[in-house]
């Protein structure tokens, strides 16, 4: 976004709106990532393959996606040694929670490890969202399935 020759509201507008016709859901303005909301399941954005190509890539390298936001927050965390926050905003039903998960999963995907009962730890990690929804999740007018 910050390479558009002309920065204004209209020309930022465009570019998402052109983006989001060809289903890229995903745009960097500098290193903050803008995600619209596809309501439409996306399988081949978030698929094994797509966590396989985004881990260690450079930042920018490659389409702007949550993977790579959460890439550069593991590393830095890793070679640091220091806590890091992802900061997911955005208003009711814009996508904080879709995104969050998928975050998560990135994580777990990075950091885990075959663990209890052959279970790995991403698949605990996930598995417990539907009951944490169950608990503090319901409808509203803006979403059917808000935090
Ligand atoms: N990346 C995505 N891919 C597919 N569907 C999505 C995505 N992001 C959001 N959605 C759809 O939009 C709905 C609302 O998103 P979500 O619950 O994440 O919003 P929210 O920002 O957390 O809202 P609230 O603040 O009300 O909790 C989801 O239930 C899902 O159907």
């Amino acid at each position: 976004m910050t390479k558009l020759s002309y920065l204004h509201e209209p020309g930022v507008l465009h570019n998402l709106a052109m983006r989001y016709e060809l289903n890229e859901i995903y745009t960097y303005t500098g290193n903050i990532l803008i995600a619209i909301n596809p309501f439409q399941r996306l399988p081949h954005l978030y698929d094994t393959h797509m966590m396989e190509q985004y881990k260690g890539a450079a930042f920018g390298e490659l389409n702007p996606h949550v993977f790579a936001v959460a890439d550069v927050a593991y590393r830095a965390m890793m070679n640091e040694g220091k806590s890091n926050s992802i900061l997911v905003s955005g208003e009711s039903g814009a996508g904080k929670t879709e995104t969050t998960k998928m975050l998560m999963r990135y994580l777990a995907y990075l950091g885990g490890r075959s663990g209890v009962e052959g279970r790995t730890v991403e698949q605990q990690v996930l598995e417990s969202n539907p009951v944490l929804e169950a608990f503090g999740n319901a409808k509203t007018v803006r979403n059917n399935n808000s935090r």
